[in-house]
């Protein structure tokens, strides 16, 4: 209990109108050691109680101007002084005045005069009771006031506890999941709003019923399932299923979890379940899974390409990562096929990559098989995403395939080398819209990367084909990729070196082509070039692997054979055969660009098996050997002869000095007259002669050849053609010359000329020749080399009246079929049938032949190298009808011949005369 007494000095008014009174009570009270104020009237006592209230008031009742009464009255009616205790100090003693006193709200009456002790007990009482009031006061402020605290903390509790289940009901029912609860036998207590959508049925419907009611049997067995697991478990079991919404229709993945419900002893109530869509979550994860599943592929890509040297383990690697680590069903590499306008797989990997093999992607847009969605990256050059692709307008051909390999969606990434597209990269995933930002990103660098990995191939491949080729070069003919001369050497070297140790023999073949210059010099260089390319082929195949060939330059070759028998006789015997078999083949027809070529080789060959043989010796060998397989007559081969070696040198010295002859004037032309059947000169062969300033006369057999080899021809048949005109001119203007013909041998490379047809026409009209005495002889493989040149040559020159003979025939081709094609005059017989009639009994036939063949064409026939009478009268009976030969005349200088014609012609006339009596 709180204590009531105070030490403070207790604070009193004392109000009297009579001063001596008012000192009097003052100083009684004083003495006791009260603190007094004092007032001497009734205003002034109001003024000082309002202004600082006193704790006790002695209040004189008869006082002037406001008496005691009305003064209480008014302290009364005051709010700063109505509970101050006013104790009435009065001479009035009337009951009526006392009660009248207490009426206005006085504590006490005392009646003047007081007894001090009376008056101060009064005094101590009343403050006391002041002082007890107020303590009372004090104590029922301060219940009040905890009263009032409680009272607020229990409003506020209240609206707490109003405001935290607005807020439960609001958060159950605001709350995006599913939330239910169920007693133990699986009947509904309560469900959210959400958890209403599902079963189509408000919270009310749903209170009282179970799964069985809203869903089937079988899925409400799986609910039951799992809430059974969670209260035998009495822990939070968390299950996936899905759902289907009742409301909408939506369905979605949902992660359920299903917590047991106790009461106070622990024992089950229900189950509390909360369900929580994750279809977006799951389908995140899903992306991000993809995503990251592309990123390991990606970064799988890098070590492949980073590590791969060979393209097609690249693209195939390549596409099992795609696969493997990027979650993808299929890829695949295709490769432009440009002459077929399609995409050619190259690398695949995964499920279907079986169909690439009947699969049709054509770049044309007009083919069905033309608008893939590969077709069309390729074409816009930039990446084509299918997000559908079983329902793309694009993928109709390939769609049956595609629904068997599960294909969902497809990318196709064109592929670049160098910056050309070349391909395309392209992916299947088996689901729709696989294809987001992210996942195209990721692709579109692997592509990039295999760009990459190309832009190196290519590198790599154009620098290891200049080494190749530097290589190429170095020891390979650029234009038949044979080995040149180089690694010849080398072979050569090494060929003798391992069969001498093994005792073999070793075979060189040197073969050239026989008038290889002139189809050079006719047809041109490309077409020469085409036989080289063919021919070097050619010599491939009929060697064995170990064997070389080599292009030494120009239309020579070489071939080593390796390992022939250590026997001589035998090693010979087998090079032969290849050789043989060389020629053989080297002779078949070409087609050179749509011409029909004909050509033969000659052939050196030389055996080795010493090891100090140098390759300088063999070369010169073989090369020995060629030459005389030459002189032998051409498309034959011949076995190197020592003896030969001489003569090949004495053929160099000719060559160069063949160089000055024709300036140096040493040509010369002696006439061979040609013969009609009464032994009248009709003409002449003019041939060429060479007097030669220290070798004396040197014979077109010997120089001829080599003219033609060289080039030395077009300038020396020019000379002779010029020279033969310019001697019909001068016989033109002598009588008994006038008539003569004159018969001019003609090269091959001379008449494949382009100016030969100008150069004919241009002489005879510089010496206005009768065109018809000059004849040109022409040979059988001349004609050949190209017929169609020919036959345009042959026919412009009879244009303007030239005549033709055919010089050796029988010996070529001797076809039936040309001579009905070209505007031949004569046909002169080979001088070797000649020579054999009476002899061999085939030559007779043949030159019998000959003549019948003429006779059938209306061509003359003309017999040349007649020496004996049997064979002139041979030919006559058979009806020949000119002859050219020793019989009649040799090759003699003009004097000579211009000679023997006047001398014949004087013997003719002679006798025309001595037969017509004429003297
Ligand atoms: N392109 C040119 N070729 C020419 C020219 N001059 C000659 N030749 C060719 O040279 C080859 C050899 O000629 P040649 O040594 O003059 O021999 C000719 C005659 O002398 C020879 N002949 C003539 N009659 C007989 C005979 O009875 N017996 C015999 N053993 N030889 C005889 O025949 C050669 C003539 O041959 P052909 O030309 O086939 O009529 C020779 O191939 C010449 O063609 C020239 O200017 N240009």
């Amino acid at each position: 209990m709180k204590t009531i007494m105070t030490n403070r000095k207790s604070n009193i008014l004392v109000v009297d109108d009579t001063p001596a009174s008012l000192k009097l009570l003052s100083d009684l009270l004083k003495a006791e050691g009260y603190e007094v104020r004092s007032a001497i009237n009734g205003e002034l006592a109001i003024e000082s109680a309002i202004r600082n209230p006193p704790e006790l008031m002695l209040l004189d009742i008869l006082m002037p101007v406001m008496g005691g009464f009305e003064v209480c009255r008014r302290l009364k009616a005051h709010p700063a002084t109505c509970q101050v205790p006013v104790i009435f100090v009065s001479a009035l003693s009337e009951t009526d005045e006392k009660v009248q006193g207490f009426a206005l709200g006085a504590v006490d009456f005392v009646t003047k005069p007081y007894q001090r002790d009376e008056l101060l007990a009064r005094v101590r009482t009343h403050l006391e009771i002041v002082n007890l009031r107020d303590h009372l006061e004090e104590l029922v402020e301060e219940r009040n006031s905890e009263l009032r605290k409680s009272q607020e903390m229990l409003q506020a509790s209240l609206q707490d506890s109003m405001l935290a289940n607005t807020h439960l009901r609001t958060l159950v029912q605001t709350i995006p999941d599913l939330i239910w609860l169920k007693d133990p036998d699986g009947v509904y207590l309560a469900c959210n709003r959400q958890f209403e959508r599902l079963y189509g049925a408000l919270e009310a419907d749903i209170i009282g019923k179970t799964d069985y009611d809203f869903v089937t049997q079988e899925l409400a067995d799986f609910f039951r399932r799992n809430d059974h697991r969670a209260a035998s478990a009495n822990k939070v079991c968390a299950n996936e299923e899905w759902l289907s919404f009742a409301d909408n229709g939506y369905r979605g993945l949902f992660e359920t979890l299903k917590s047991p419900m106790l009461d106070q002893n622990g024992k089950l109530i229900g189950v509390l379940g909360i369900a929580r869509d994750i279809s977006e979550r799951k389908l995140a994860e899903a992306k991000i899974q993809r995503h990251m599943h592309l990123y390991a592929a990606l970064s799988q890509g890098n070590k492949i390409i980073a590590h791969c040297t060979d393209e097609a383990e690249l693209f195939l690697r390549i596409c099992r990562a795609a696969v493997e680590l990027g979650g993808m069903k299929m890829a695949w590499i295709g490769l432009i096929d440009a002459a077929q306008a399609k995409i050619r797989p190259v690398a695949s990997f995964g499920k279907g990559a079986e169909i690439l093999e009947r699969l049709e992607i054509s770049l044309d847009p007009d083919s069905p098989f033309g608008n893939s969605p590969t077709s069309m990256a390729i074409r816009q050059e930039s990446p084509v995403w299918c997000q559908d692709f079983m329902n793309d307008p694009f993928t109709a051909p390939w769609r049956e395939e595609g629904a068997r390999a599960g294909w969902a969606a497809s990318a196709s990434l064109p592929l670049r080398r160098n910056g050309v597209v070349t391909g395309a990269f392209i992916l299947y995933a088996d689901e729709i819209n696989a294809f987001d930002d992210a996942a195209r990103d990721l692709l579109i660098e692997m592509s990039m990367d295999i760009n990459l990995a190309l832009d190196n191939f290519s590198r790599a491949l154009a620098q290891k084909q200049a080494e190749a080729e530097i290589e190429r070069l170095a020891f390979y003919d650029p234009l038949t990729n044979l080995p040149n001369r180089r690694l010849l050497y080398d072979r050569l070297k090494q060929a003798i070196a391992n069969n001498a140790r093994s005792g073999n023999h070793v075979a060189a073949l040197f073969i050239d082509l026989d008038n290889f210059k002139t189809l050079n010099d006719t047809r041109g260089h490309t077409i020469g070039d085409l036989l080289l390319i063919e021919v070097a082929c050619r010599l491939e195949t009929c060697l064995r692997e170990g064997d070389t060939v080599a292009r030494l330059g120009g239309d020579e070759f070489v071939v080593i054979l390796n390992g022939l028998d250590e026997d001589p006789t035998h090693a010979a015997s087998q090079a032969k055969t290849v050789g043989n078999k060389i020629l053989s083949t080297a002779s078949q027809p070409y087609q050179l660009s749509g011409y029909q070529h004909h050509c033969s080789a000659s052939m050196g060959i030389g055996l080795f098996r010493h090891a100090e043989t140098t390759t300088e010796e063999i070369l010169k060998c073989i090369d020995t050997a060629l030459y005389q397989a030459k002189r032998g007559g051409r498309n034959s081969l011949s076995f190197y002869d020592p003896a030969m070696q001489a003569t090949l040198e004495i053929r160099a010295a000719l060559e160069n000095d063949l160089r000055q002859a024709l300036e140096e004037n040493q040509f010369q032309l002696y006439y061979q007259m040609q013969v009609n059947q009464i032994g009248q000169i009709l003409g002449a062969e003019v041939l060429i002669r060479w007097l030669h300033p220290q070798r004396g006369l040197v014979s077109p057999l010997e120089f001829i050849e080599l003219a033609e080899e060289t080039g030395q021809i077009l300038p020396i048949g020019k000379w002779v053609i010029e020279t033969a005109c310019a001697q019909l001119k001068t016989w033109e203007n002598q009588h008994r010359f006038a008539n003569l013909q004159l018969a001019v041998n003609v090269s091959a490379p001379q008449f494949h000329q382009n100016d030969f047809v100008e150069h004919i026409r241009h002489t005879l009209q510089h010496y206005r020749l009768n065109p018809e005495r000059l004849k040109l002889e022409l040979t059988e493989s001349l004609v050949l080399d190209d017929i169609e040149d020919t036959i345009t040559k042959m026919q412009q020159l009879r244009e303007i009246g030239v005549r033709f003979s055919m010089d050796d025939f029988g010996t070529g081709y001797s076809s039936l079929y040309y001579l009905t094609k070209l505007p031949i005059d004569q046909l002169k017989i080979d001088q070797s049938f000649v020579q054999n009639i009476g002899i061999t009994q085939n030559d007779g036939v043949i030159v019998q032949t000959i003549i019948g063949m003429a006779n059938n064409l209306g061509i003359e026939s003309l017999a040349e190298g007649v020496e004996t009478e049997e064979q002139r009268a041979f030919l006559e009976q058979h009806g020949c009808n000119f002859y050219q030969g020793y019989l009649f005349s040799r090759p003699l200088p003009l004097n000579q011949f211009e000679e023997r014609f006047i001398a014949a012609n004087t013997e003719q006339s002679a006798a025309s005369h001595v037969s017509t009596g004429i003297n």
